[in-house]
């Protein structure tokens, strides 16, 4: 209850700061709504008497009064709407901007890619739509509701205290349904794993890239099949838990069923014995009614209200989640230039939640100014220590040093401001092309200039000169007449995005070629090395490259080999050759795949 209270005042709170006129505009008339049914009853019971007692005036005022008391309970719940609706997206649009922020905000990247994170971020997008504006109507009918019952227990009670047991009879619904919702709430946490896995079936089927590996596969009745398969699963164990919850839900109602069959028995015994007239029990009887129904809304508000103040607890948790990420205070400044280098001490990182490191015992150094390429089998670690340099997770043992200061030390947006990269699995926001590249160097996202020599730099500037409108051409499906680009195009535009920083003291390049071909990627990387160079003589900047194609590995200064998280082999290209180690053996099976 605590929790569902303290959801309704932080939407009240929300709603407060969005617009106070409309909130109270809208508090105003779903309370006259809500008053207006109760308060109808009383002007009925006049009617009853004064058309007993042949009062035709008195009964042609009771009966005016009913009609602009039923008028009002249909017609303000219209204009109610009309305020608050707006109010409920705009809270909505505060919820959907403050998720993002959290999301993308957040140092690192362990919130995206943990599993019981994401089940949970899940289920809160889901309700964050479900319940955007229909959480302020829950919330003003929720009070309205309150304002009802309060009037609807005065009038019983001036008639018979007894007949306040009457809403009494609410509160076991109440109860009852609040467990329903808990273990609906249960269900849906663990229905969202198996949706999830659903969704993504989902996604890869209609997914026009996937479309081509579908059809050479069959793989589209396999995965139909897994689909529902999968749906089913989530589906039963919904189906499950909203059977039991229907179960808890109908034995409250039940008890206030005997209580409604009770009062009206009393009253109409009473009027029987003539100690009250018809009209009071023609009141009494229109309230029980209603008092019947306003359980009803009250048990369906309070378990809304119960889902949204879930999701609002849920932010909270968030938050909480991404502060205790939140890096500790910086104590260093970037330096301008690399002077030594970046030197591994001793690293290894385990995802936190698979319980094997990933990387272990890392030494290595990257001198300033290095094209360092980074090499091993499926697995090894490659990415993953490409993500501690850039800083998305932190080392569970050992450190990353930057000239000799643990690069934790320093701000961490500082760090990322001198860091450029590109990776495989690239984004592809919908923009015009200027923008796809431009949003490298957020400053200089809309200048031509600086998006032009990005390209020119990436060795991409291709994929523009055969664009229709050159860097002002939409590009993507949710723009009207944007192009839609091939997977190799969308990628040079990547490069073209990694290259827009002119002096990144770290340039990352991960497997950004792996849609190209091997020659188009020995073109780019020349470019590259040519390009940190350049860079490397300014600012001791350092690149690193991932990539399986030996044929672009051989021009890095330095060739590190990964094996199963450890380094195995590190060297220049003819020094590993010369050992005659794993590298040298990868590296023939390769070149006599090009003979
Ligand atoms: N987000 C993650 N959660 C849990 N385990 C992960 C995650 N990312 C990678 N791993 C695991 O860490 C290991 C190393 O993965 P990583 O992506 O660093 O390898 P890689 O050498 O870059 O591989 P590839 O050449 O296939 O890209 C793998 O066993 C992988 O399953």
């Amino acid at each position: 209850m605590t929790e569902t209270l303290r959801g309704c005042w932080e939407l009240l709170r929300m709603s407060w700061r969005q617009h106070p006129a409309k909130l109270i505009l809208a508090l105003l008339l779903k309370t006259a709504e809500a008053a207006a049914l109760p308060l109808a009853a009383p002007a009925l019971g006049a009617l009853t008497d004064a058309a007993v007692a042949r009062e035709p005036a008195a009964a042609a005022r009771a009966a005016a009064t009913a009609a602009v008391l039923a008028m009002a309970a249909l017609t303000l719940g219209h204009f109610a709407h009309v305020a608050y609706f707006e109010l409920g997206e705009q809270n909505l649009l505060a919820k959907d901007r403050e998720l993002i922020e959290l999301v993308t905000g957040s140092a690192g990247l362990a919130h995206q890619e943990r599993p019981e994170y994401a089940d949970r971020m899940q289920v809160l997008r889901q309700e964050l739509r479900r319940t955007g504006s229909s959480s302020m109507e829950a919330l003003l009918s929720a009070l309205g509701t309150a304002v009802a019952v309060t009037i609807t227990a005065v009038l019983l009670a001036r008639l018979n205290p007894w007949l306040l047991l009457l809403p009494l009879a609410a509160v076991p619904p109440l109860l009852l349904g609040r467990a329903a919702e808990a273990r609906l709430a249960r269900a849906r946490e663990s229905a969202a794993q198996v949706s999830r896995q659903a969704q993504h079936l989902f996604d890869l089927a209609i997914d026009p890239e996937a479309g081509k590996e579908l059809r050479v596969g069959d793989l589209s009745a396999e995965i139909r099949t897994r689909h529902a398969g999968l749906w089913r699963d989530g589906t039963s164990i919904l189906f499950s838990a909203e059977v039991r919850a229907a179960a808890l839900r109908v034995a409250g109602q039940a008890v206030f069923a005997v209580g409604f069959g009770a009062a009206t028995l009393l009253v109409v015994r009473e009027a029987a014995a003539g100690r009250r007239t018809i009209g009071d029990a023609v009141l009494v009887i229109a309230l029980a009614a209603q008092v019947n129904q306003q359980v009803a809304v009250a048990v369906s508000l309070l378990r809304e209200l119960q889902r949204v103040a879930r999701t609002l607890a849920d932010f909270r948790w968030m938050r909480a989640v991404y502060a205790g990420q939140a890096p500790p205070p910086p104590d260093a400044a970037v330096p301008d230039r690399i002077r030594h280098g970046i030197r591994l001490r001793d690293v290894s990182f385990e995802y936190p939640w698979t319980g094997r490191p990933t990387l272990d015992g890392v030494d290595l150094f990257l001198p300033a100014g290095a094209t360092v390429a980074v090499v091993g089998e499926n697995g090894a670690g490659k990415t993953t220590l490409v993500k501690l340099l850039c800083r998305f997770y932190e080392p569970t043992r050992g450190r990353v040093e930057l000239d000799g200061v643990d690069v934790v030390r320093f701000p961490l947006e500082d760090w990322r401001a001198r860091t450029s990269a590109a990776f495989q699995d690239f984004l592809r926001p919908e923009f015009t092309a200027r923008t796809v590249v431009g949003v490298g160097d957020l400053p200089l996202a809309d200048s031509t200039d600086a998006v032009t020599a990005a390209l020119h730099r990436a060795g991409t500037q291709d994929v523009v000169d055969n664009l229709e409108h050159g860097l002002d051409t939409a590009l993507g499906a949710s723009l009207p007449d944007g192009r839609q680009l091939s997977g190799g195009q969308w990628q040079k535009l990547a490069l073209g995005r990694g290259m827009m920083r002119t002096a990144p003291l770290l340039l990352v390049l991960d497997e950004p070629t792996a849609a190209l071909d091997a020659e188009a990627e020995f073109e780019l990387f020349q470019g590259y090395a040519a390009n940190a160079a350049r860079v490397a003589e300014q600012t001791g900047g350092i690149t690193v490259l991932v990539s399986h194609r030996f044929s672009t590995v051989r021009m890095a200064d330095l060739i590190i080999v990964l094996a199963d998280g450890r380094v195995a082999e590190v060297g220049s290209h003819d020094d590993l050759i010369a050992r005659g180690g794993p590298y040298a053996e990868l590296y023939q099976l390769q070149a006599a795949g090009y003979r």
